[in-house]
């Protein structure tokens, strides 16, 4: 099932939650929004479900316009970031319940329920665990089984609200590889809000990046990396080095130090910078001071002071670089960037 948001806008009082949004997801795709807290990805999701209503615009689910119709009626699982299961109900029960309430004509027979919840509770991996209350599991288990319960009814769409936000980093990392391994043996289609750039990025077929109300940009992982459209999914998406200057012919300088761009402003990426104890013979020139080596496990990550430097540079490099170039503090050496960004000011 499709969903088209179409231009969509909401407002508390004197606060724009949402301005005039338009996008749409395709059947079986898995979105994410992602942006700060208070940019609008909450109400664009509860608006979604029908938890709350637009100010303006229309929400269709197909070629269906859903804007009147209420949450009950438009088959939609949620999972939220407290799994809230029935804590006086097996994980069995849990996964059941949706089947179990359901109008008594659509309801499917006691044995029909069970092969739905054994088959979820085997896609899920807790078949061994099915009789457990869910105090008796641990978050990420738990968290499975709202995926599981929500996915019980077979709804035409899953929305999730910071979904593995209650859970410690490493079994995030887990919960989300296992979902995107689900989402691909399964095909939902599923918007879910986070403000975990990396969650989104690692999940999402898309990802919508908000900012105040507005969608900047909706694209793929790699596209958003590639291309971020403005300023602030470049700075959203992650850390960056800045380089302000005079442009002429070309060469954009300040103080000492030069490199060819096309604008008085360019960004680049920690590790889209190299470093070497020559300058390169190219037309860029950029003495920088080592200050500072920090390993961070699979990378090093080197702070860098100059006198042109408003702020400090950092430079993540492999391990197996950084071990070859040994890099003491105090040494001078020559930034070398792979890849630059500029963005109008
Ligand atoms: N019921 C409400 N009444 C008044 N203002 C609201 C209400 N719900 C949301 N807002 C405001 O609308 C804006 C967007 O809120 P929203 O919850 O959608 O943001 P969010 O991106 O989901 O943030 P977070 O990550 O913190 O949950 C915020 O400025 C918020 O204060």
């Amino acid at each position: 099932m499709s969903i088209i948001v179409d231009q969509v806008a909401r407002r508390f009082g004197d606060v724009t939650a949402l301005h005039p949004t338009s996008l749409e997801i395709r059947q079986g795709e898995l979105v994410g929004l992602l942006g700060p807290s208070g940019s609008g990805k909450t109400t664009l999701l509860r608006i979604i479900a029908g938890l709350e209503h637009p100010t303006a615009g229309r929400i269709l689910f197909g070629d269906r316009d859903m804007t009147a119709v209420h949450v009950r009626h438009r088959q939609i699982g949620f999972v939220f970031q407290h799994y809230a299961l029935f804590r006086h109900m097996t994980v069995f029960e849990n996964i059941a319940f949706g089947l179990r309430v359901q109008p008594r004509a659509q309801r499917l027979s006691s044995q029909a329920i069970a092969e739905r919840v054994n088959g979820l509770l085997d896609t899920i991996q807790l078949s061994p665990l099915a009789k457990r209350l869910p105090a008796q599991l641990s978050g990420g288990q738990q968290q499975r089984v709202a995926l599981a319960r929500a996915l019980a009814v077979e709804p035409k769409v899953l929305l999730m609200d910071e979904p593995f936000g209650a859970l410690d980093t490493q079994v995030r990392v887990e919960m989300r590889r296992w979902l995107r391994a689900l989402h691909d043996k399964l095909k939902f289609t599923c918007v879910f809000v986070t403000h975990d750039q990396e969650e989104a990025l690692e999940l999402s077929d898309r990802v919508a990046v908000m900012s105040h109300g507005r969608i900047e940009q909706i694209d793929t992982p790699t596209a958003l990396y590639q291309a971020p459209s403005n300023t602030f999914v470049f700075n959203f998406l992650g850390e960056s080095n800045l380089f302000k200057g005079q442009l002429a012919d070309g060469l954009l300088t300040c103080g000492e130090a030069y490199l060819p761009a096309q604008s008085t402003t360019v960004q680049i990426r920690p590790y889209d910078l190299g470093l070497d104890r020559q300058p390169d013979a190219s037309h860029t020139y950029l003495p920088v001071d080592i200050h500072d080596v920090v390993s961070l496990g699979a990378h090093v990550r080197v702070e860098l002071h100059a006198p042109w430097l408003e702020r400090p540079w950092h430079a993540l490099l492999p391990h197996h670089i950084a071990e070859q170039q040994r890099f003491t503090r105090g040494e001078r050496v020559f930034a070398t960037p792979h890849h630059l960004f500029s963005f109008p000011m």
